[in-house]
This record gives C-alpha cells, sequence and structure tokens, in this order.
C-alpha cells in the first residue's frame, strides 16, 4: 500500500470510530471565530523557560506525559510556534519547554517533558519533577506509543497513582470528620455495594480489629495497594509475612496492623457508592483529581483493526504526529477536557459582546470576571447583572462572590 492510500484509510478508519465519540453539547465560540492551531512546526527555537519551574502561564496547563520518544516533542512543535527537539533517540527532551495552543479565543499552555518510565515515582531519571509538574497541570495528556501503548499506559497510571493522582476520577462524594469522642457514627444516603459499615471501622481502626474480616487474599491484595502507593501515611505488618501464606494458609490467623492514626472517633457518610480504596484517599487527603486524555501517537505504524481498538478506548484519541493525523479531533476532545468557562460581558443598554469571550477556569468568580477585565474593576464594584445558568432568575443581581457558570452573560456595575 501506498503512503496517501495509508492515510486515506486510516482517516476512514479514524472517521468511523472516532468522530461519533464527541462528547455532547462542546463549547462552541459563539463567534464562530475559531481559531485553530498553528500546525506548522516554526523553525524559531524557543530557549526561554527551561528547566522545570515554568510560570503557569494562559488560561489552562496540559502536560505531556509518556515514554521516552513516544512523540510528546513532535506533538509540541507541531500544535504550538514553540520548537521542541525530536529525535530517535530516547530521553532527548530534559527539561518542561512550554508552548502555547491557541484556540477558540483561549491560550493553551502546553508543556512538553521529559519521558518518564517505570520507578518515575521513586526519582528514576527525571521521573519525580516530571510527575511534580504534571501535578499543576488541569489536564494530563497521557502520550503513548501506539506499537506498545497498552503496557505503557498501566506502568504510567501506576506511577501518578503512587503519588496520589487520581485520574479521570472525581472526589469521592464522602463527608468524613474525625472527632474527640463519641466512637464511629457511620452513615449513608445511598446503597453501598463495596463499603460496609464494619470495613469502614476495619479500615478506621488499627490491627488487631482487621483479624478475622479479611481472607488473606483480600490481605494480600491490601497490601500491594499501600506498597504501590508509597506515600501513604500507612504502616502495614503482618504475620506471617504474606507472601507465606498467599493461597498456603487459608486459614492462618493472621495479625494485621495497619494505620494512619488509628481514627477510633469519625464521622462518616457516604453520599456514593466508594470502593475502599476511596474512602482510603478521603481519609488520607491531599489527592489530586485530573482528567487525562489518553493519545495513541504513531498510528501510522499499526493495523487497521489496531488503530480500530484503540480508538474506542474510552478518553482515548489515536493521532499521527507524522502524518498529521486527527490532531484537530485531538485539540476538540482537550477542549472538553479542560471544561474551561466562556464569560460574555455587556454594557448596560446594548446587546453582550459575543466576539470577545472572557475564559476561566470551573468555579471562578465575579471578582475574577473584575480581574479580566480592569485590575481596579474590583475595587469600584457595586453589583452585577448575570444571566445565564449560574443564576435562578435572568437576570439576577449578585456580588463578587458569585460563581459564573459556562456562557454567562454580565453586566458590571460600578460605585
Ligand atoms: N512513525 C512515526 N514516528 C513518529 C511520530 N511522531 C513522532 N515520531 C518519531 O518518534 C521519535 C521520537 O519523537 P520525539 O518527539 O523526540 O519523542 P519524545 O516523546 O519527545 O521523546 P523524549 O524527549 O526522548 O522523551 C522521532 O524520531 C519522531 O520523528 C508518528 O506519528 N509516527
Ligand atoms: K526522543
Ligand atoms: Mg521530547
Amino acid at each position: 500500500m501506498g503512503i496517501l492510500e495509508k492515510i486515506s484509510e486510516i482517516e476512514k478508519e479514524i472517521a468511523r470510530t472516532q468522530k461519533n465519540k464527541v462528547p455532547p453539547g462542546p463549547a462552541e465560540s459563539k463567534t464562530g471565530q475559531v481559531s485553530g492551531p498553528a500546525l506548522e512546526p516554526s523553525k524559531s527555537a524557543s530557549s526561554k523557560g527551561e528547566g522545570f519551574d515554568v510560570m503557569k502561564s494562559g488560561d489552562a496547563r496540559v502536560a505531556l506525559i509518556g515514554f521516552p520518544s513516544v512523540g510528546k516533542s513532535t506533538f509540541l512543535s507541531l500544535m504550538t510556534s514553540t520548537a521542541s527537539e525530536a529525535a530517535s533517540y530516547e530521553f532527548t527532551t530534559l527539561t518542561c519547554i512550554p508552548g502555547v495552543i491557541e484556540y477558540k479565543g483561549a491560550n493553551i499552555q502546553l508543556l512538553d517533558l521529559p519521558g518518564i518510565i517505570e520507578g518515575a515515582a521513586q526519582g528514576r531519571g527525571r521521573g519525580r519533577q516530571v510527575i511534580a509538574v504534571a501535578r499543576t497541570a488541569d489536564v494530563v495528556v497521557m502520550m503513548l506509543d501506539a506499537t506498545k501503548g497498552d503496557v505503557q499506559r498501566s506502568l504510567l497510571e501506576k506511577e501518578l497513582e503512587s503519588v496520589g493522582i487520581r485520574l479521570n476520577k472525581h472526589k469521592p462524594n464522602i463527608y468524613f470528620k474525625p472527632k474527640k469522642g463519641g466512637g464511629i457514627s457511620f452513615n449513608s444516603t445511598v446503597t453501598l455495594t463495596q463499603c460496609s459499615e464494619k470495613l469502614v471501622q476495619l479500615i478506621l481502626h488499627d490491627g488487631m480489629e482487621a483479624r478475622g474480616f479479611l481472607e488473606p487474599s483480600a490481605l494480600v491484595e491490601l497490601h500491594k495497594q499501600i506498597v504501590t502507593r508509597s506515600l501513604w501515611p500507612v504502616h502495614f505488618t503482618s504475620w506471617p509475612p504474606l507472601n507465606d501464606t498467599c493461597g498456603h494458609h487459608a486459614s492462618a490467623q493472621l495479625a494485621l496492623n495497619l494505620s494512619y492514626s488509628e481514627i477510633f472517633n469519625a464521622e462518616v457518610l457516604f453520599r456514593e457508592d466508594c470502593s475502599p480504596d476511596d474512602f482510603i484517599d478521603v481519609i488520607v487527603g491531599n489527592r489530586v483529581y485530573m482528567p487525562c486524555l489518553y493519545v495513541y501517537n504513531k498510528i501510522d505504524q499499526i493495523s487497521m483493526e489496531e488503530v480500530d481498538r484503540l480508538a474506542r478506548k474510552p478518553n482515548s484519541v489515536v493521532i499521527s504526529c507524522g502524518m498529521k493525523l486527527n490532531l484537530d479531533y485531538l485539540l476538540e476532545m482537550l477542549w472538553e477536557y479542560l471544561a474551561l468557562t466562556c464569560i460574555y460581558t455587556k454594557k448596560r443598554g446594548q446587546r453582550p459582546d459575543f466576539t470577545d469571550a472572557i475564559i476561566l477556569r470551573k468555579g471562578a468568580s465575579v471578582e475574577h470576571v473584575c480581574h479580566r477585565i480592569h485590575r481596579s474593576l474590583a475595587s469600584q464594584f457595586k453589583y452585577a447583572l448575570v444571566w445565564g445558568t449560574s443564576t435562578k432568575y435572568s437576570p439576577q443581581r449578585v456580588g463578587l462572590a458569585h460563581t459564573v457558570e459556562h456562557e454567562d452573560v454580565i453586566q458590571i456595575v460600578k460605585k
């Protein structure tokens, strides 16, 4: 097959599998002025912003995480006007290289990073710095080599998990409050299929409480979880050692000691059917819940069946940087995952200005809007009128603390 035929084949395949996967209701710009990405690689190599302490800039930050030589730098050079050196040898990139994607009027900071490998979280290579940068991102793009995607993906997921990064998960809806006394009060507003009051107590209490509740296989699993999440403030011992008990002594008496700080008094309310892992995340705290887009690059190297399989995976996009395939769709998905809030302003007696959106992160307030318009506006602020989904009535008078929502229209009234 010639190269052009191959490209058209892949394009057809992508059209079949991916185009209809776009989540409903994308945040279309009302102006219709969709500023496309700069697809031409830039010649001007920028040496600015090297090292890992890159200033946050623009409306959102996306970090490129992946094994060496999956095409992260090639991607940055394609999507932004920054050139990042790409080469066929591993660890070409040694620092954090920032670029900017201009899309729908937003400036999205894209960070090219060194490749990471298994053991990154323990400090292998520059893994620790890379993961620290990933923690600061609004969305992680996990770039994978389509020819070896699945293995790389699960290894990297484990690395990120181990430092408390939770991908494509929301914060578990569990109310948890340690108390001075009164024991453990446990309640749930939904039917629980993975946790029970007993298990919650077991997780909160110290060692001996656990005896008899857990099967050896469950203990082995628990132990694995604790070991893989090395940052847990959890101490775990068992006797006999778990390796010996695995499968052999099904009825062995196990002494389990699991402790964070041995919580005996707390209020626990499950508002969601969470797993024991989710609950432990809540106790430990300090977790980062982050959207992640899995991007399989180099699909020019794999069979059509494989393209099809990868394209159908959840949270996944297939691309080829080499052949510039499906990059527009990737941008659309990225925009969805960033879930930015676009606000339109309106002057008194005039129609809203839909040509110039103010782009903010989710959860932004009227005060954030003011700061975007003018530095001193918040100090002169009297009230604002808001039309849109964030208010009960349209318009509604609101104060600086009011949280705006996507596509709200706002009119600010000064003192
Ligand atoms: N066949 C093919 N090769 C690609 C594609 N994208 C990138 N490459 C090649 O893959 C190699 C590695 O690309 P880089 O952009 O340096 O990869 P990287 O992930 O930045 O690598 P490190 O910085 O070393 O971690 C280069 O030889 C690229 O030309 C693609 O879509 N198809
Ligand atoms: K490389
Ligand atoms: Mg690179």
